[in-house]
C-alpha cells in the first residue's frame, strides 16, 4: 500500500473511532493522475437521500475545538480575532503538534497548492487581463499576518515558535481555510433552540420571525455562523453541473447525504458554489470545461474614462461617479455573464457618463437615473469599451487557443489559458451582440428610410 493510501486508512479509521459512521457504499480515492488530490466515489450504487458519512461534532476543528482555546491568555486574544484569522492561528497551532488530535487530519491535507497565491512572476504574467490578478491579495494577507498574528506569536515563546509559525505557514493554512473549510450554522440552530427554551409558542415564534426582514437575518446567521475545518466532508471534489452530494448540519453531527441517484464508480461531488473559472483558480487551483458560470468583468474605471466625452473634467468626472454611487448604479465593475448580454446598469453608467454637463445637471436636477438605452451612439460606446477591454489580454483568442493545444504547458500555464479564453470569448459575444444591436437599432433603421 502506498504512503498516500496508507494516511487515508489512518484517517477514516481516526475518524471512525472517534464516533463517525462511514457508509460501505462510498470509499476515497486517489485522483493525482487528474491533479485532483484524493476525492471520494461510489463503490456501490447510492439512492438519493442516503447518508454517506455522519461526523460527530467534536472532530470539527475550529477556535472553539482547539486546544489553543484552552491556553487562558492566547484564548483572549483569539476572541477578539475577527474573519479567518483566529481558525489561521489554530491551524497554525495545531498542524505543528505532534500530539494534536487532528494529526490524521492535517497528514492527509496538502501543503502545496496550485492557486495564484504561490505562483512565480512568469506564471502570474499568463493571467494578465483576467480578473484573477487584482483579487489574489497576497500583500494584504501577509500585512495581516504581520499587524495581528505576528505579535501574538511573538508574545506567547512557550506556545508559538515565530520560525515555525511563520508566514509561509500562514499561507499555507489560509489557503487551506479558502478551498477546505466550512460555514458551520451550530450557533444559529443554538440561538433557534433558545428561542424556543424562552416558550414562544408555534404563532408567536411565526409573527417574530416574519418582523425580521430578510437582510438582517442573513447578517445574524452570518454573525452567529462560525467557520471551522470539516475533515471527510472536505474530501468531495466540486464539478460544475455533478453536485450529487450536500452536508446537512444537525445539532449532534454533520451529515453527508446523497442529493441524487449516484452509480457505483462515479465521484461524488460537492459544489463549491456557482464559481467563474477565475474564482475556481483563485481560490481552490483548478479550472472546469466547460463552465457555465464564467464572466467577464469590465472595472468602472474603464467605462468612466471611455464614457466621459474627450476633455472632461476630474471634478465632472467625480460629480457622475459620487451620482451613480449614491443610486447605487456603478461599482468597482461590471459583470457580463456568459451569455454576453450587455447588464442594464452597464448602459445606464454609460449613458450618465456620455451626458454633456447641461445634460447632466439637468439630470441631477431630477434626481432620476435614465432608463437603458441600446441607441446607436450608446452602443458605439459599449463597443469601444468592450475593445478596450479585449485589448488588456497578451494575445488573441485564436493565438491562446492554439498554445493551448501545446502538450508541454505546465498546469498553471494551462489554467490561466482556460480562464483567459473563457473571458475573451465572452467579451466577444458580447461585442457581437453590441455590433447587432448597433446596426439594428431604432437610430440606424431611422437613418436607412
Ligand atoms: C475541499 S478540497 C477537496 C479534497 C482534495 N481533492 C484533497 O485531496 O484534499 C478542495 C481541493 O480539491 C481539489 N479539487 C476539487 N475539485 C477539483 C476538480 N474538479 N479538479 C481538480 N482539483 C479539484 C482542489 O485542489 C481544491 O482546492
Amino acid at each position: 500500500m502506498s504512503e498516500f493510501d496508507k494516511a487515508s486508512d489512518t484517517f477514516v479509521t481516526w475518524l471512525k473511532y472517534n464516533g463517525a459512521t462511514v457508509a460501505d457504499s462510498v470509499a476515497i480515492k486517489d485522483l493525482r493522475s487528474q491533479n485532483a488530490g484524493r476525492g471520494m466515489v461510489a463503490v456501490k450504487d447510492i439512492k438519493e437521500g442516503d447518508l454517506l458519512f455522519s461526523l460527530p461534532r467534536k472532530i470539527l476543528l475550529s477556535e472553539e475545538t482547539s486546544e489553543l482555546a484552552n491556553i487562558p491568555d492566547v484564548k483572549e486574544k483569539l476572541q477578539q480575532l475577527d474573519g479567518w484569522s483566529p481558525l489561521i492561528l489554530c491551524m497554525m497551532y495545531e498542524s505543528q503538534r505532534e500530539q494534536s488530535f487532528w494529526k490524521p487530519y492535517f497528514d492527509i491535507l496538502p501543503k502545496e497548492f496550485s492557486t495564484p497565491m504561490f505562483w512565480d512572476q512568469k506564471d502570474l504574467k499568463e493571467l494578465a487581463g483576467t480578473s484573477v490578478i487584482d483579487k489574489i491579495g497576497k500583500e494584504d494577507a501577509e500585512t495581516l499576518y504581520n499587524e495581528t498574528l505576528l505579535p501574538i506569536i511573538k508574545s506567547h515563546p512557550g506556545v508559538f515558535d515565530e520560525k515555525v509559525h511563520n508566514v509561509d505557514l500562514f499561507h499555507v493554512c489560509g489557503s487551506l481555510i479558502m478551498a477546505y473549510s466550512f460555514h458551520d450554522e451550530l450557533a444559529v440552530r443554538k440561538r433557534q433552540e433558545n428561542d424556543e427554551k424562552d416558550n414562544l409558542d408555534e404563532a408567536e415564534a411565526e409573527a417574530e420571525a416574519e418582523d425580521e426582514d430578510e437582510d438582517s437575518d442573513e447578517e445574524e446567521e452570518e454573525e452567529q455562523g462560525i467557520i471551522a475545518m470539516v475533515p471527510m466532508a472536505d474530501m468531495l471534489n466540486h464539478r460544475t453541473g455533478f453536485n450529487n452530494a450536500r452536508l446537512f448540519h444537525e445539532p449532534e453531527a454533520l451529515q453527508m447525504r446523497a442529493i441524487k441517484d449516484i452509480k457505483a464508480q462515479d465521484q461524488i461531488y460537492n459544489t463549491y458554489g456557482d464559481l467563474c473559472n477565475g474564482d475556481l483558480l483563485r481560490k481552490y487551483g483548478f479550472v472546469d470545461e466547460p463552465n457555465e458560470h464564467d464572466i467577464v468583468e469590465i472595472s468602472g474605471d474603464l467605462v468612466l474614462n471611455e464614457g466621459c466625452p474627450k476633455g472632461s473634467s476630474e471634478k465632472e468626472k467625480e460629480a457622475k461617479v459620487t451620482f451613480l454611487l449614491e443610486e447605487e448604479a456603478l461599482d468597482d465593475c461590471f459583470v457580463i455573464e456568459s451569455n454576453g448580454d450587455v447588464p442594464p446598469e452597464l448602459l445606464v453608467c454609460v449613458q450618465v457618463f456620455m451626458m454633456s454637463s447641461q445634460e447632466f445637471s439637468t439630470m441631477l436636477g431630477k434626481r432620476k437615473l435614465p432608463k437603458p438605452k441600446r441607441s446607436a451612439v450608446i452602443m458605439d460606446k459599449i463597443i469601444a469599451i468592450l475593445t478596450k477591454r479585449l485589448e488588456q489580454y497578451s494575445g488573441s483568442v485564436e493565438e491562446d487557443e492554439k498554445r493551448l493545444r501545446d502538450s508541454s504547458l505546465s498546469l498553471n500555464q494551462h489554467n490561466s489559458l482556460i480562464v483567459k479564453i473563457g473571458e475573451q470569448l465572452i467579451l466577444q459575444k458580447a461585442l457581437n451582440q453590441a455590433q447587432a444591436a448597433d446596426e439594428h437599432g431604432p437610430k440606424r433603421k431611422k437613418l436607412r428610410k
